[in-house]
Parts: structure tokens; sequence; C-alpha cells
């Protein structure tokens, strides 16, 4: 390698030790840095860790160009990104030390990368990151640095065993030193057992000087200001110990490589795993800016250094053999700390502890930074979260995120590990973290299905499916509308018979593609629904329409069996570990979508950007999906602000329907939950109590509503969701998703069940049965009638209800609205224009004089969607059931029930359900003509609200 200079960094050759460099950074190899200094300074090898990584990624410029010719390649997660580019980092220094490793026979020349410090307490997880890297990197001179932590002791020891270069790190203490020596020893003799060479390994324990200094300094500093007695003695000990203590360590390994068990490995070609000085600059400027480096110069050692205390020991430093030195003087040091109480082993086990949180620490702000710098390559292509919260709720959630780095949540969350919640069934309904590779798999299908449908010159697509089946695929018909040429997508999730009428009207059946989609297969209403136009269809077009007929459902299910028996045209398949109100990413939302002439592959890769950002590597501060859910279940639980409002662009406000189902039936249970209110017109602060959180959805860049800006400045926290085109509407899917796994572990329920949606359905067979076997419902009688209206509840409401007429009755029933509750009404009519400005009406003018948040629904939709919330969440609801006489009832062919039947059914199985839970409910029954019914009832509300 030519002859070096003399100096005294090249000096220290001449003492058996090597100096390597504690620094990486691509320019510095880049220019040309880093072989200077292996040419003119005998650099002989070179150490990284997260923090160093941290600097360099988060500083260098040059790391935005990696991380954007990495993105134009393929789209990465932060971790993957990171990894890239120090792999590539460390390939290059293992490229520029190759000649001394090669020159050296494999002593020296090595190039450090270290394993995530979230895995230290984890053998089996350290080992498996230690091979990959070891793998990936594939160089003979690259070492894998695992922290010496207790678990990670049989990692290392296999590592060895396997033949990877190890790099203990974060060894303070002399008892961990020996362990970590006797792992290496017994990786090496696995070897020899197995007949395996021991020769080309190559292993450094970096044993840490300078932090046990600044412990054990900072203690004598405090009690010599504390007069403490002994403080001459203690004075005596400042400077002194790290090095005592590593000097002792030094001992040890001369007693290992002198003992016949070392000697039997040597023989074999074993090297020496020698001790490496890390942490080695000086913190303490009064202290010689060399000293860690001159007083630990010895035989078969290695010192890791950063580059400025390289450049202070070139200029200055004094080389000299002083480790084998003053053992004596190094043992009373020792002693005498351990007799003035300065306890170094537990000094050592808090360093140990403080040095992986640092590192975890450093590896967070490492990742931030490149998912931030990730962000901004991708720029208009992610949609953004972002939060305004009051001082009191963003600290609630920056400790919240901090607690889920420290518990190693976001990394448990991707790994399905049902402890993030109830330790429940939780780890079996985390399929949609999959969704994408899952469409794409599948993507040659939903093509097909495309073209089938523009060929068959379809002109409507009608899908029969309730909640998690049909609320997506609503949101994605209502924002992408009818591509030209394709056919237009019509959702049908009701069983009201003027709006099964109403749909019916709308297509030409001879011209329609049905799709009936159900996951679970036996839901009442997609089987009757799809009873209704098979006969339909089959009537216009005189022959069994099966080739028209699609079903979308979970493997085995009875329709699958329906689907088969009446040769329906295609069955896709949903996957059974992803619920219903997550599945709009996958078959359930996609099909109808691919039917409808949507770009599906488009979509997938527009959501694979927003999986990658709420990515296992990604920190909670800079993860979009964690902080949307701890900004929700925080305010929620801590906050009391549970009443989760939605604001959106006029494109895309119908997302808000789908929100609904996801956060009511994932949360609302067990007592508690977040209770989505969605479609109330933004009002005035005032008119809104402190109950609420707002979710602004946000498409372009002005914001939704000026009145927003008041709210905020009034206090009220505002999370909003910005989208640069309606393409990202998956994108908002998947974060919502995200968001609402962490929002339901923060609020320690199972997000993945709905306990309480089975009672209302229970209820409705029991009338549907009781129908079918008797011909009528059973009897039912009003607790009091007036005019048109007709009101019925418990025994339990109606004895709070007791009023001789309507507006009494009503106004009773709103009285018991008190502050923070909702009010919630419940309308099994059609659900069109007219009467969804009748619903908006209604609660406008509730908020706006009782300053409650308000919920408008209509049955049986919200039955698979807030109805869990309303029956098993915070009995905070007030709920008005609106029922009516039928103008017209449509039959069910097949079905001895009717549409109507089957609707009134459930609005009574319903309502018993909420007063079983102890719901505030009432019953308003509207009989003759509905309009004239509904009118009445508003001016009734009006009347109440006025006071008149
Ligand atoms: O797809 P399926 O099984 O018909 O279920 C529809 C909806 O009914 C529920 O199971 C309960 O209402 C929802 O969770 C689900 O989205
Ligand atoms: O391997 C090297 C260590 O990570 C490094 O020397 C730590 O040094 P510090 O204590 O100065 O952070």
């Amino acid at each position: 390698m030519g002859r070096k200079p003399d100096t005294p960094l090249t000096r220290l050759a001449g003492y058996g030790q090597s100096i390597w460099l504690d620094f990486i950074r691509r320019d510095f190899i880049e220019e040309g840095r880093l072989a200077s200094l292996v040419k003119e300074d005998a650099l002989k090898g070179v150490t990284s860790n997260p923090a160093i990584f941290e600097q360099a990624i988060g500083q260098g410029a040059e790391y935005e160009e990696a991380v954007q010719e990495l993105l134009c390649e393929e789209s990465l997660p932060a971790g993957a990104l990171y990894e890239a580019v120090a792999v590539a980092d460390i390939c290059q220094a293992c490229r520029v030390l190759r000649p001394v490793f090669d020159e050296t026979s494999g002593r020296d020349g090595y190039v450090s990368l270290e394993v995530s410090p979230y895995l230290a307490d984890d053998a089996e997880a350290t080992l498996h990151e230690a091979r990959r890297l070891w793998q990936r990197v594939n160089q003979p001179n690259v070492m894998i640095k695992i922290p010496a932590t207790e678990a990670a002791l049989p990692a290392i020891e296999q590592a060895i065993a396997e033949g990877i270069n190890v790099n203990i790190t974060l060894l303070f203490a002399q008892s961990m030193y020996e362990n970590v020596l006797e792992a290496y020893l017994r990786g090496l003799e696995a070897r020899v057992q197995r007949g395996q060479s021991i020769a080309q390994i190559g292993s450094v324990a970096s044993f840490f000087v300078s932090r046990i200094d600044g412990r054990i300094d900072a203690m004598i500093d405090r009690r010599i200001a504390a007069r403490d007695p002994q403080a001459d003695a203690l004075k005596r000990l400042r400077g002194k110990v790290a090095i005592a203590n590593a000097r002792m360590a030094y001992q040890h390994y001369l007693h290992v490589v002198a003992s016949p068990r070392w000697q039997a490995l040597a023989e074999k070609g074993a090297q020496t795993q020698r001790l490496l000085w890390a942490s080695t600059s000086t913190k303490d400027k009064t202290y010689r800016d060399v000293l860690y480096v001159e007083e630990l110069i010895g035989e078969d050692t290695v010192n890791t250094v950063p580059p400025h205390t390289l450049e202070a020991f070139r200029d200055h430093g004094v080389p000299q053999a002083r480790l084998a030195d003053h053992v004596e003087q190094s043992r009373l040091i020792l002693e005498d700390a351990d007799r003035l109480g300065l306890d170094l082993p537990a000094v050592t086990t808090t360093l140990l502890g403080e040095g992986v949180a640092a590192f975890k620490a450093a590896f967070d702000g490492l990742l931030g930074a490149v998912a931030a710098r990730r962000e901004a390559v991708l720029g208009g292509r992610l949609m953004r979260v972002s939060l305004a919260l009051s001082d009191e709720l963003d600290n609630a959630v920056v400790a919240a995120g901090k607690s889920w780095t420290q518990d190693g949540k976001v990394r448990r969350l991707w790994e399905r590990d049902a402890s993030v919640w109830t330790n429940g069934p939780e780890s079996k309904w985390l399929g949609w973290l999959d969704v994408v590779k899952d469409g794409m798999a599948h993507i040659n299908a939903y093509e097909a299905l495309q073209r089938e449908v523009k060929e068959r010159g379809y002109s409507d697509v009608l899908l029969l499916a309730m909640g998690g089946s049909s609320l997506g695929p609503e949101v994605l018909a209502e924002i992408f509308g009818q591509v030209s040429d394709g056919p237009k997508l019509h959702v049908l999730d009701s069983t009201d018979p003027q709006q099964v009428a109403s749909f019916a009207k709308a297509i030409d059946p001879t011209k329609t593609l049905f799709i009936v989609s159900s996951k679970s297969g036996s839901t009442l209403e997609p089987n009757i629904l799809f009873a209704y136009f098979w006969a339909l269809a089959g009537t216009a077009l005189g022959r069994k329409p099966g080739d028209r007929f699609v079903a979308v459902t979970d493997p085995g299910s009875s329709l699958e069996t329906v689907a088969q028996d009446h040769g329906f045209a295609h069955i896709f398949h949903g996957n059974p570990e992803i619920g219903g109100r997550y599945s709009v990413l996958s078959p359930f939302g996609l099909t109808p979508a691919a039917a409808a002439g949507y770009d599906v592959r488009a979509l997938l890769n527009c959501t694979q950007l927003m999986i990658e950002a709420c990515d296992a590597s990604v920190p909670p501060v800079t993860n979009p999906g964690i902080n949307l859910g701890l900004a929700l279940g925080v305010a929620a639980t801590t906050f009391r602000r549970d009443k989760v409002t939605f604001v959106a662009s006029e494109q895309i406000a119908s997302l808000g329907a789908w929100l609904e189902q996801l956060l009511a039936e994932s949360t609302g249970k067990s007592g508690t939950g977040l209770i989505p209110i969605d479609g109330e017109p933004l009002g005035r602060p005032d008119v809104y109590s402190d109950d609420r959180i707002f979710v602004e959805l946000r498409l372009g860049h002005e914001p939704v509503s000026p009145g927003l800006k008041a709210l905020r400045e009034a206090g009220h926290p505002v999370v909003t969701l910005h989208l640069d085109t309606v393409e990202q509407i998956v994108q908002a899917f998947f974060v919502f998703e995200f968001a609402t796994a962490v929002a339901g572990s923060v609020l320690g329920i199972d997000p993945f069940d709905q306990p309480d949606v089975e009672f209302s359905k229970v209820e409705t067979r029991k009338l549907t049965k009781a129908y079918a076997e008797t011909g009528r419902l059973p009897e039912e009688a009003p607790f009091a009638k007036d005019g048109n209206l007709a009101f019925y509840a418990d025994e339990r409401n109606h004895e709070a209800l007791a009023g001789k007429d309507a507006k009494a009755i009503l106004k009773a029933h709103f009285d018991r609205v008190g502050k923070n509750d909702y009010i919630g009404l419940l309308a099994y009519i059609e659900r069109n224009k007219a009467h969804i400005a009748w619903e908006q009406t209604v609660r406008v003018a509730l908020r706006e004089q009782l300053h409650v948040a308000t919920a408008a629904q209509f049955g049986p939709r919200f039955l698979h969607s807030t109805g869990q919330a309303y029956k098993g969440g915070p009995n905070s609801g007030v709920f008005l059931q609106i029922t009516a006489d039928d103008a017209a009832d449509l039959s069910i062919p097949g079905y001895a029930y009717s549409f109507g039947v089957v609707k009134a059914a459930q609005a009574r199985g319903d309502f018993d359900v909420l007063a079983s839970r102890g719901r505030r409910a009432l019953r308003v029954h509207i009989t003759g003509p509905l309009q004239a019914g509904l009118d009445r009832l508003a001016q009734l509300v009006t009347e109440i609200l006025k006071g008149a």
C-alpha cells in the first residue's frame, strides 16, 4: 500500500493498534477522502451506527438525489430506502478498504453496519437481520454490528457459528464483555465441530469508554458540589474510571487468549476477537482531546474515532503503549470507585439501556429524515395528513407516539401482533395490510372483467350489497362517475320498497351487469335483492340471466353456492382475513371498480404509496396513519372529543359515508368509541361543544371552508387530509384503515369485530320468521297517537316520555339531550335527495339550538355501518327512529315476506336492541302520505326548539 507519512497516526501500527474511522458519508467516499485516509493515515477500518447515518442522510444533499433515483426505479418505504442507500455506502466503503483487508489477511479493512436497534431484545430477529444484511452487502470485509444485550448473546454466538463477521457494540461492563468473548469462542467451536473453517471470521468487541466517564464524572461533580466529605478522593477519580475499566477488560482478553482453549482455536487459524475502543472522542472539553486514544494503545486492539479525533491525534497525539501498564493502578481506581459509592455496574447497565435507546432515537430520526425525503420526492403523488391541535392535545399525541416507538408498536402492528390490541383474534383480521400485493396478483381477472363489460356493451352495473360491501364502491362511483363509453355504476343497499323500485327503474335490465356482493354470503339484504333482480332480469331477457351476474364473496360462503347453482358469469373471492369495512381495496371494491371501467392498476399503485408511508419503518411522527390514529384515539380517550366530524370538499364528500362505517363499527363497542358525524353542515364555533374533532377532507389546496379557521382559532382540533387528485381517495381509504386500527389500540378494543350488530339481525330474523309463519308481524301498539304520527317505545323510554301529544312527547325526548350527547335521526324511508334534505334541515335545527352533534341516517343502511356504535358505543346517543307506511310494497320472489315487511322488521329489531341497551330512543311512525308526516315532524321540532 505504499509508504505512509510518519505521523502519530501511522505510528500506532507499530504498537499493534489499528485505527478505524467512526464515520461514513457518501460524498466523503465519493470524493476520495476515505481513500486518502487509508493511504496517508494508515486507516484500517470504518464503523457506522444509526446516529452516524442519521447525520449523514439527514444532512447530506447527495442523499436526496439517491432517494430520487431509487424511487424512479420502484416505490419503496423509508426503511427500504434507508437500507438501500446505507448498503450502497457500506459497499463502497468496503471496496475502498478491500486492499487493507487483503493485505492484512482479513485482520483489518472492515466496514461495520449495525442491525436495527429495535431488535436489541429479540435474539431471533437480530440474527435474522444480521443474516439478511450480511447477504445483502455480500462483501467479505463487512462486519455486522450487534448490540451487546443479554438477549442478543445467542444471536452473536449463532452469527459467528454461521461465519458472519460480527462487531459487538455497546459494551460497557466487563461482565458482559466476558459473555461476549465466550459467545465468540462458542461460535467458533461450533464451526470446528462441524468441520468448518474458522480462519476467515473477523470479530471485534466494541468497548465504550468516554460515556462511562461522562456518567461517573457527573456523579462526582454532583457530590463535590454537595460538599461530600470524600470530595478530594472523588476528584482524583475524575476522568480515570473509564480507562481503568477498559484496561481491566483488556486483561481479560489477554487471559483468554493465553488459555489452552483459545490456543486450540488459534491453531485452526482463528483470529482473536480484538477489543475495539469505541466512544473515544473526548466529551469533557477540559480533558485532552486525544485522551481516550493515547491511554488505550496496546497490542492487538482497534480504536475507532470520529474525524475530529483522528485529526487531533494526527496533529498532536503521543503514541506510546499504555494499555497493558498500570494494571494495579487500574484495579485500585475501580476499587476506590466502588468504595466511594460510584456504582460502576449500575452505571454500565444504565448506559447500555440508554445506548440502545439513543440508537433507537437516532434510527427514528434517520428513518424520519428518509421518510421526509421520500415525501418531498413524491410531492403531489402522496396525500398528506396534517394536524392542527391545541398544545395540550398535541403534546399528548406526541407522548403517545413516543410510547408507540418505545413499545415497537408500529412494527408489531405490521407483524400482526394481537397484543397491539386486546390479544384477541386481531391477527386474523389484518389481511388489508397486503391489499395491493393481493390486488396485483389478480389484476388480470379485473382487467378481463373490464374488457368483458365493454365488449358486451352494458349500460349499467348494479351492485347489491350492504355496509363494507357497498359503501366503498359507492364512494368510487360517486367520485369517478361514469367513464366515457362505460356503464353507470349503481349501488343499492336498501330494503325500502320505493328505493328498490327506483333503482329497478333506473336501469335497463337487459343491459345491466348485476354484482351480488357479500363477504359472509348470508346477509339478508343482498340475498333478497338478488332474488328480486334475478327475476327482473330473467323476465326482461326471457331466459335465465346467470351470465349477467357476478358474485363477490368469501370462499365457501352460501352465496358462492348460489352463484354456482345459478351459473353466474364470475365469482370473485374475498380474503377471509379482511373484514367488510376494510375491504374496499380488495375484490369487494375492485370488482365493481373494474366493471365500471376504473383503472384498477393505477388505483393499486396509488394505494401502494400510502401503504409505504405507513410502513413499519416509519416512526410515528412522520407516519401519517399512526399520527392520524393517535390524534383520533387520544382526542377521544383523554380529551373526550369523540365526535369525529367530517368536513369535505364537495367532490370527495361521499367518502364520509364509508368513513362512518369504518370508524363506528370498528371502535364503537364496550361503551367506548368514536362517533362519526358526516354531512353536518359547518356552523359557527358557538354551536359546538368541546366534544368534537374535525377532519377536513380537502381536495386541492384551498381549505374546504373558511369556517374551519374560526373553529381552529376557537380551540377545536382540526385534522386535514390533503388530496391533490381524486385518485388519491384510495390513499385516504388506506390511511384511515390504518389510523382506525391505531385508534382502536388507544381505545383498548378489538377494531375488527362488530359484536352488537348481530343482535339486531337476530331480532329481525325473529320477526321475519314470525311473519313467514303467520302472515303478519307480531302486534305492537303505539303508546301515543297524534294525527298522522304514532309513537312507540319500550317501557323505560315510554315512562320518560309521558306526554299527551306529539309535541310534548318529542319535547320530552329532546329534553333528554345533555351536553356532549349526540342525536341520531334514523329514518327507514327511501334515501333520496328530498329525504336527505329533510334530515339535513332537522339536524341543523337541532344542532343550532341544542349544541350537540347530529347524525342523519337511513335504515337499514346504517345498521351495517354506524349501527354498531349506536348500540355498543358510549351511551351518549339520543335516537329518533322514523318509520312510515309504504306507499307501495314490493314482493320478493321466493320469499314469504316483502321488502316492506323486512324493512319494518329491521326497524323494530334494531329498536328493541337499542332499548335493551338502555339507549334513549323513540320511534315515530308516519301514517298516510309520507311527505305530510315529514313536514309535520319538522314543524314540531322547529316549534319545540323555539320553545313555542
Ligand atoms: O359483506 P357482508 O357479509 O354481506 O356484510 C355486510 C356488512 O354487514 C356487517 O357484517 C354488519 O353489519 C358489516 O360489518 C358488513 O360490512
Ligand atoms: O462503534 C462506534 C460507536 O458507535 C461510537 O464510538 C460511539 O461513540 P460516542 O459515544 O461518541 O457516541
